[in-house]
């Protein structure tokens, strides 16, 4: 029973009226009841407002429509009215900046969305897009509210059409605090990060229940849609934490290298480390045999400000690797093969990812260093029916389109396809740089002289003594590393020492870089 629902009485005094608003704003507060919260404890979790506190700088939350209740009627509804209707919404700060954040409230109808709860949440994604401020959802709901039936389901749609609305324009942040099946999954989906919180979250279209029914397949919800299976198998989540504490630290530092929107640069730090630091170690960490596989991210480590980089979709795809980190201070993405995984090859998987980033990075105006040592696309049947072509196109579609600074580096081989699409000059990267250990060639000299000279080799006396040496012929005809400087396609072969100072200094000069593409509705990006 709360004040409201009792009707107001005979008006008293100003004092009256204040101290009655303060009693509703408490119990608005509360919550339900303090058994409903000692559940949600009780499950590892904590409440939408113990997590708006993690998420926002002290004291800054300023909520909105803190007093809503649902209309709705039927199946009790008509006795169970609590305010907030299950969703938290407002605004605060996350390092002095604006961020905009609605809370699903597990305690009230499992956090399930019914036609108020939507309208809320509408309302907040409207205010973060007129604002230009970035938008953090918490989510923990049940998905539609089943007592309000199509109601419900209508308001997923104005999110999701929000969410599109939005898409490049702020950066929109998923946060899955607890089990977000139906359609608490999909508008996650539409925005530009997802993170998860093992054993706690869970993200599915439907539950373990309905699978069985269905499928027959017998699954438990971990399995079918855990932090893990999302990190590592789908690609759904960007970010896998064991605690919700950390998780939403690193949502906080997510946001501290995003722009607040698209007309606004990222924001930039104070320069910590050297300039002209000198990398040596670089030339340890990469061994000149190109078939010999090294830790890609010990070489980001190396070049960026002191060591530091946020990875994501860290534990998908990991035969390439894409990060956020600053140089001089300045936010860059890092997309770079990982010789350590699948030798980096691009693979379907690779493929989508990178695509993903790049077009993020160049939403939100964050100039993209790539670092390549790629072998080529990954054969296979199951790669071509898997439609790698199409999926490889997207990566190729998102470099081609992206307008912010672009540099490329290549450490060592880049063969075929893959060279072009890994942002080679010839699709518009503004600078491209390779050490001198770089092969770049349409195949390995191998593979090439197995082609090219097949009919020699086959009639020689000694195939295999004709092979060796038609290999060494294509090395050194084709294959020496001055071969694509020579012919301008890199604009210069550095001493990898010096590779953080000529990438830094040329982030510098690209800065006031403007681009136009031709007037259009939008691309048709392969899907
Ligand atoms: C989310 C859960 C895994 C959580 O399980 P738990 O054991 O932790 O909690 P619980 O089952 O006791 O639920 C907590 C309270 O929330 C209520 N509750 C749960 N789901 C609800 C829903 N969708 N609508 C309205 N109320 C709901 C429960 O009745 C209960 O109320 P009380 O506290 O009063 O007892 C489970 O509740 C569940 O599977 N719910 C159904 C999820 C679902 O099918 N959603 C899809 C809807 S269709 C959809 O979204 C569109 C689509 O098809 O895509």
């Amino acid at each position: 029973m709360t004040v409201l629902d009792e009707a107001p009485g005979e008006p008293t005094d100003a004092r009256g009226r204040v101290a009655e608003l303060h009693e509703i704003r408490a119990q608005a507060v509360a919550g339900p009841s303090e058994k409903a919260t000692k559940a949600q404890h009780a499950k590892g979790k904590l409440t939408a407002r113990e997590r708006i506190e993690l998420l926002l700088d002290p004291d800054s939350f300023r909520e909105v429509e803190q007093l809503r209740r649902h209309r709705a009627t039927g199946f009790g509804l008509e006795a169970k009215k609590p305010y907030t209707d299950g969703v938290i919404t407002g605004w605060g700060t996350v390092e002095g900046r604006t961020v905009f954040v609605y809370a699903h409230d597990f305690r009230v109808f499992g956090g399930a969305l019914g036609e108020a709860h939507a309208t809320k949440i509408h309302k907040i994604m409207d205010m973060a897009i007129a604002a230009g401020a970035p938008l953090v959802s918490l989510n923990d709901g049940a998905g539609a509210r089943i007592q309000e039936g199509v109601s419900a389901l209508a308001g997923y749609g104005g999110i999701f059409q929000r969410n599109t609305k939005a898409s490049g324009v702020i950066p929109q942040i998923s946060v899955m605090l607890g089990p977000c099946a139906g359609g608490a999954a999909y508008s996650p989906a539409l925005t530009d990060f997802v993170f998860m919180v093992r054993e706690t979250s869970q993200m599915f279209i439907t539950g373990p229940d309905v699978v069985k029914a269905v499928t027959g397949e017998e699954i438990t919800q971990n399995g079918l849609g855990g932090a893990d299976v999302h990190a590592e198998t789908s690609g759904v989540c960007h970010f896998a934490y064991d605690d919700e504490e950390t998780c939403i630290a690193e949502v906080r530092y997510l946001l501290s290298m995003l722009p607040q929107n698209n007309r606004e640069n990222p924001p930039r730090a104070e320069a910590t480390d050297a300039v002209d630091r000198r990398s040596d170690v670089l030339l340890d960490l990469v061994p000149a045999d190109g078939n010999r596989p090294y830790d890609m991210a010990k070489v980001i480590e190396e070049i960026v400000d002191d060591g530091d980089y946020l990875e994501v979709h860290e534990r998908w795809a990991r035969n390439i690797i894409c990060a956020l980190g600053r140089m001089d201070g300045q936010v860059v993405g890092i997309v770079a093969n990982q010789p350590q995984a699948l030798a980096g090859v691009l693979d379907i998987e690779a493929s989508e990812k990178a695509a993903r980033f790049v077009q993020m990075c160049d939403a939100f105006n964050i100039p993209i260093v790539t670092l390549l040592d790629v072998p080529g696309f990954l054969p296979g049947v199951d790669q071509e029916h898997g439609g790698i072509i199409r999926h490889g196109a997207k990566l190729l579609y998102a470099y081609c389109n992206a307008t912010v600074p672009r540099i490329s580096l290549i450490l060592r081989k880049a063969y075929g396809g893959a060279y072009i699409v890994m942002d080679s000059q010839s699709i518009g990267a503004d600078l491209t740089y390779a050490w001198p250990t770089n092969e770049i060639a349409v195949m390995g000299a191998e593979g090439a002289a197995n082609v090219i000279f097949r009919r020699q080799i086959a009639e020689a006396e000694d195939p295999e003594a004709m092979r060796a040496r038609m290999v060494k012929e294509y090395k050194s005809e084709l294959m020496h590393p001055y071969y694509a400087a020579e012919r301008g396609l890199v604009d210069d072969v550095i001493d990898p020492a010096e590779t953080r100072e000529v990438l830094i200094k040329s982030l510098a000069m690209l800065q006031t870089k403007h681009a136009d593409l031709p007037s259009r509705k939008h691309g048709n990006p392969p899907q």
